[in-house]
Formats: structure tokens, sequence, C-alpha cells
């Protein structure tokens, strides 16, 4: 079996969570409260910003080029492309973009965001590949399960949010996939077992994320600090 196949029998259960959570169904029926897609937006230009910089250590871990090139690749997407789907679900919140970032992230997203730095930082290339693979590998299915059961078209709220992520081929995820499987054909058992727990971890993390998106979940109390000033705020 390959690697990436015990990747996926370990988390199908919480791909299959992701799909059921609301969020992700309210995305197919094109209903989601406003709350809910505001603080999505605010945690996930921060995330996104995290994801960029995790991408950079991992350049940081290649002895080859077109490693490097791989995380290259994600990088110029997740600056240049990946604002299309934020756009999407700020007109249908009927909020400027530019009023949701910058924010304090909540707690779950705090704790991905920290969990990807800190093993891309102190792991190795394989390390970093499992530590954010869950990302495209969760919106992958996610989307394409979306793009087949809803069909949208032009008139459906949030259809440039389900194409970007269902109707495009992801030949950059299946670079990461091949390259772990390959990484994983010499590696020990225990790197091989660490890389299993990232994933699995990334998977969980994705579903809270969708989660606690949904019901617009934050800190129990107000970040305010002595003398007045939020944190929160921008
Ligand atoms: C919480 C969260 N998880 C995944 C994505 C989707 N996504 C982010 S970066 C990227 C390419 C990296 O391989 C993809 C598919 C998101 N927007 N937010």
């Amino acid at each position: 079996m390959k690697f990436s196949e015990l990747l996926w029998q370990d988390t199908e259960h919480i791909f299959e969570a992701c799909w059921e959570n609301p969020f992700v169904q309210g995305i197919g029926k094109g209903e989601l409260p406003k709350a809910s897609l505001v603080h999505y937006v605010k945690q996930d230009f921060e995330y996104l910003n995290a994801m960029i910089k995790a991408k950079a250590i991992g350049v940081t871990k290649c002895t080859s080029r077109e490693d490097m090139i791989m995380f290259k690749d994600t990088i110029d997407f997740v600056l240049n492309s990946e604002t299309h789907p934020h756009h999407n679900l700020c007109e249908q919140a009927g909020v400027a973009y530019e009023e949701l970032q910058g924010y304090a992230l909540a707690p779950a997203s705090q704790h991905y965001v920290l969990h990807m730095l800190h093993h891309a930082e102190k792991g190795t290339l394989g390390d970093v590949i499992a530590v954010t693979l869950a990302c495209p590998w969760v919106y992958l299915n996610v989307g394409e399960r979306l793009m087949k059961e809803v069909e949208p078209d032009g008139s459906h709220p949030f259809n440039d949010w389900i194409r970007f992520y269902g109707d495009r081929e992801e030949r950059e995820m299946y670079k990461y996939i091949d390259r772990l499987d390959e990484l994983a054909e010499t590696a020990a058992e225990e790197e091989k077992q660490r890389w299993r727990t990232l994933f699995m971890e990334g998977c969980q993390l994705e579903y809270m994320f969708f989660e606690d998106a949904y019901h617009a979940k934050d800190w129990p109390f107000a970040r305010t600090l002595t003398g007045g000033e939020k944190s929160n705020a921008k």
C-alpha cells in the first residue's frame, strides 16, 4: 500500500465529517449566516499568511531545485489566486475584503497556525509536507463533492468558491503526495508514524476550522487589555 493510501485510511472519517459540516453544507445550499462568512474570511486571511510562511520554511529544507519549485509554486498560488474565493465570500456577506484583514486569530485557527509553523520549523522536508497536506486535500475533496452534488452555475451565490476548489486540476497537490510517498519508501518507521500523526491532526484542524467558522466561535472573553485597547481590533 502506498503511504498516501494509509493517510487516507487513517482520516477518511474526518473527510466525511468535513463534508457533513454545516459550513460546507451551507456553501452547497448557498445559505450561510453573515457572521459565519465574516469569521471564516478573517481567520482564513491570517491562515493563508501562515501557509505562505510554512511553505517558505519548506524551501529551506530542500536539497533539490525541483522541491524548491514545488513550494514556490504554492506560495505563488496562495498569494495571487487564493484571494478569489475570499472575494466571493465577502461579496455574499456584503463586507469589503480589506475590512476583514489583520485580526487576531480565534483559538482553533491560532492552534492550527502555530502547529503548522512549529512543525515546519523544527521538522524535516517530510514533516513540512505532512503538516501542510490536509489543507489542499480536504478542500479538493469538499470542492469536488460540491461540484458533483450542486452543479453550480453563475446564479449560485458560492459558484466561484466551489469552482475554485472543485473544478481545477490539483496537479500541485499530487506533487506533494507523490513526493511524500517517495520519501516514505526510505523513511524510518518512527518518521512515518510522525507524518501520519501530523496529517491526521491537520485533518482534525481543518474540520475545526469549518465548525468554528459556522458558529463564529471566538475566545470566551473579549480580548481587552488594561487600558481599554482591544488586541482583536485591526
Ligand atoms: C483553513 C484552510 N484550509 C485549506 C484552505 C485551502 N487552501 C489553502 S492554501 C491551499 C494551497 C496549498 O496547498 C489551499 C488549497 C483554506 N483556504 N483554508
